[in-house]
């Protein structure tokens, strides 16, 4: 655990919401879930932090359903036993939450997204889509920054662009947000330095209130440096500078709630090498709402985009108000969105196929002798 700096809080500085009091059971205090670790949490209440133990209904619950395990940012209701050891009861219901689905490798060795959806923050209301303008020898990836903010607008909670490390690429910086900011529409986009500190107050500002939020991006795009400028001191171990690529070596390992001593709350999370979308009903959408607008003027209705005549999308492309690349990956995230909704209807099929080829097998062996 990092230093706090301070040891105790009041509810409303963790983000606590009144309106969650009705959900907690009588007995237990609501604690605010600061990281998890193998069964057990730790977790920050009005009077401090505790080590927690699952109590038997919340593993029962989380059996069922893996979504149930607490996870950072979630609120849970702790109790005290006799002997002075914690417990978590239940988590309370969440009001954002961000999840991201698994990447597993398909039957023909390529990569394919995975059902299994895991929380990796709840109850944030903004998320930090982190990237470097410059990573080992390339520019900003708009494409990681799209597949990021199609899962953060998919939270519920507000997604915030972060362009990290501004200090390295000179002149080409605004040239670098104007692409940046083509990639995210009706996205807040800021530079920062935080070795310098530019930029950080104006990262701050969203924290303003109590809230949280959660930083997400590669490993070495600087989340942990910014999450120590924020916190005012080294509240997360950052990566040594070192000669070489200069990529990343994932440094943070947990997900970790930290309370800031100037307030609000950020989680800062290990860097994602690969991550899949999960379920979307908006979150594509939303990000290419561009692309949506333009298509809402195609002649056709149910036009693909592909060679229909008077497809406004097509055209926009030729006139180079559209990027191709941009276009390729709305293609992409849509395919994979589409894939994972199937998903679900996919296992169902199998479970039938199986037991049809189940029922044929025996049918055909009672006519043998
Ligand atoms: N030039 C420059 N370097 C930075 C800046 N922010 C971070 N760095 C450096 O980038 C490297 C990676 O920073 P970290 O904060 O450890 O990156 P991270 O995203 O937390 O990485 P993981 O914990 O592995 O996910 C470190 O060597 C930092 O000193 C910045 O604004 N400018
Ligand atoms: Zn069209």
């Amino acid at each position: 655990m990092p230093q706090l700096t301070a040891s105790g809080h009041d509810l409303s500085s963790l983000g606590w919401d009144d309106s969650l009091a009705a959900d907690l059971p009588g007995g237990a205090v609501p604690a605010r879930v600061a990281r998890v670790d193998r069964g057990a949490a730790d977790v920050i209440t009005a009077d401090g932090h505790h080590h927690a133990q699952y109590a038997a209904p919340l593993r029962r619950a989380a059996a069922a359903d893996p979504v149930a395990l607490p996870c950072v940012g979630d609120w849970a209701a702790l109790t005290r036993l006799p002997e002075g050891r914690h417990e978590l009861q239940a988590v309370l219901p969440r009001t954002t939450s961000l999840v991201r689905g698994g990447v597993g490798r398909d039957s023909r060795g390529g990569l394919s997204g995975d059902s299994q959806g895991q929380v990796l923050a709840a109850n944030v209301d903004v998320v930090f889509v982190a990237e470097p303008a410059l990573h080992a020898t390339d520019f900003a990836d708009l494409g990681r920054v799209e597949r990021l903010l199609a899962l953060a607008w998919e939270s519920g909670a507000r997604p915030v662009v972060l362009i990290t490390k501004a200090d390295l690429v000179g002149e080409h910086l605004a040239g670098l947000l104007d692409d940046v900011a083509a990639a995210g529409p009706g996205v807040d986009l800021h530079a920062v330095c935080s070795i310098t500190g530019e930029g950080v107050e104006v990262v701050r500002d969203h924290l303003a209130g109590s809230r949280t939020a959660v930083i997400l991006g590669a490993s070495g795009a600087g989340k942990s440096t910014l999450v120590n400028a924020l916190a005012g001191e080294q509240v997360m171990e950052t990566q040594q500078v070192r000669a070489g690529d200069g990529r990343g070596r994932h440094t943070t390992v947990h997900r970790e709630l930290i309370p800031l001593a100037g307030g609000g709350l950020i989680i800062d999370t290990p860097g994602i090498r690969r991550v899949g979308l999960y379920e979307m009903s908006q979150g594509v959408d939303l990000v290419f709402s561009d692309i949506e607008e333009l298509a809402e003027s195609c002649r056709f209705g149910d036009c693909g985009h592909q060679s229909e005549p008077g497809c406004a999308v097509l055209s926009a492309l030729e006139s180079g108000e559209l990027p191709e690349r941009r276009l390729e990956s709305w293609r992409k995230l849509q395919r994979e969105a589409a894939w994972m909704a199937r998903r679900g209807d996919a296992r169902l099929r199998a479970e039938e196929t199986r037991k049809w080829k189940i029922i044929h097998k025996s049918v055909r062996g009672r006519g043998r002798p």
